[in-house]
């Protein structure tokens, strides 16, 4: 994934009639006065337009009115149209530092991904500068993304308008959120983090997203291209090195659903305190065919050459260090091993 790169707030739009905010003081730094005053929270919605081929961008425009209605006598709605890979990051960095209350990821995956990245900067959370160590910026999401697999956990129908509900109810829960920490950089996830061949046909994969959920298919074709289960050595919550052999994937769930809905770490459960390790081994081409069904139903974790495992971090290194195994989080390629995972329990408050 490219650098992030210097903030672009695109697009702001405060948009309720009864508020005070110019364009500009949207994003810009929230005043004492204001904030000893009893604040109208500032709810940020960044939108990825390119999400779902497009469609994103269009269902927004459509759900904008909509959300209006809804929400315009509770808070001010501000709208970031990101420009393009990284945006969401930056942009979701400044609006939390201004004293943003919310981040609403509109779009998929990607664009959830970006988001929950903008809540930390070098390692750590990013505060409001001037609002004292109460306040907190609550995460939302209206998933319109291909896969939009976070939302799958939960069970959320893809309808926009029940994602605008659950804002407005405003019930937030505490979100675990997990760390990896690689040998050039930090990054966080929030759905699953995987490993070897699963990675390499989500990096594949995305060169392919004009194709919708096929992409998935063809992301896998190419991945098996060349591919060897490979010897890799794990170490879990801080124990002894271990050797597991031909691996084909290793899937470190928050969540439980990834590549387009396949239930991989089916018993993940983000507000557990805990990741979901799933250790697919010695798996040939056709038993991908042959169990397919059991892996997108989740069924597969008694099938041979499948384990599962609770872990709060683990290491995952390779046996012969070729730098050539993928790892990727949320469908976003990350790099290659040595990787180590870790989870911040109820890092972050969550519209749910
Ligand atoms: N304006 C833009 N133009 C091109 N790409 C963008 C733009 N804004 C954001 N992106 C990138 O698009 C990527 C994918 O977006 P997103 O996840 O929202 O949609 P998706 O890939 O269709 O859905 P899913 O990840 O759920 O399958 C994001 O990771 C982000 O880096």
């Amino acid at each position: 994934m490219a650098a992030p790169s210097t903030p672009r707030p695109s697009l702001i739009l405060p948009r309720a009639s009864s508020h005070a905010h110019s364009q500009s003081s949207a994003v810009g730094p929230i005043s004492d006065s204001a904030a000893s005053r009893r604040r109208r929270g500032d709810f940020v919605f960044v939108v990825n337009p390119s999400g779902a081929n497009g469609r994103t961008g269009k269902q927004w425009k459509q759900l904008l009115p909509h959300l209006r209605t809804r929400l315009a006598d509770q808070c001010n709605i501000c709208e970031c149209i990101t420009t393009g890979p990284s945006h969401a990051i930056d942009v979701t960095r400044k609006v939390i530092k201004d004293g943003a209350d919310a981040v609403i990821a509109v779009g998929g995956d990607g664009t959830l991904h970006e988001v929950v990245n903008g809540f930390f900067c070098e390692g750590s959370p990013v505060h409001a500068l001037d609002l004292g160590p109460d306040h907190s910026t609550t995460l939302g999401l209206i998933p319109l993304g291909t896969g939009s697999d976070f939302a799958r956990t939960f069970g959320w129908a893809s309808d926009p308008h029940d994602a605008i509900d659950r804002i407005v109810r405003g019930r937030k829960s505490k979100l675990d959120i997990g760390m990896m920490e690689g040998p050039n950089r930090d990054h966080f996830f929030v759905n699953v983090a995987d490993i070897h061949l699963s990675a390499k046909a989500g990096y594949f994969a995305s060169m392919y997203k004009r194709f919708g959920n096929l992409c998935y298919v063809f992301g896998a074709l190419r991945g098996f291209w060349g591919h060897n289960n490979r010897d890799l050595r794990i170490k879990v919550n801080g124990g002894e090195w271990k050797t597991v052999h031909k691996v084909t994937a290793l899937c470190i769930g928050n969540a439980k659903y990834f590549g387009g809905g396949m239930k991989i770490t089916p018993t993940a459960d983000p507000f557990s305190g805990s990741l979901e390790v799933v250790i697919l081994q010695d798996f040939k081409w056709y038993d991908f065919l042959l169990k397919l069904h059991r892996l997108y139903g989740g069924t597969h974790l008694t099938v041979n050459g499948v384990s599962s495992i609770r872990a709060q971090t683990i290491e995952v290194m390779e046996v012969m260090a070729n730098g050539d195994i993928f790892v990727q989080s949320d469908g976003e390629h990350f790099g290659f091993l040595p990787t180590k995972f870790s989870l911040l329990p109820g890092a972050v408050n969550f519209f749910c």
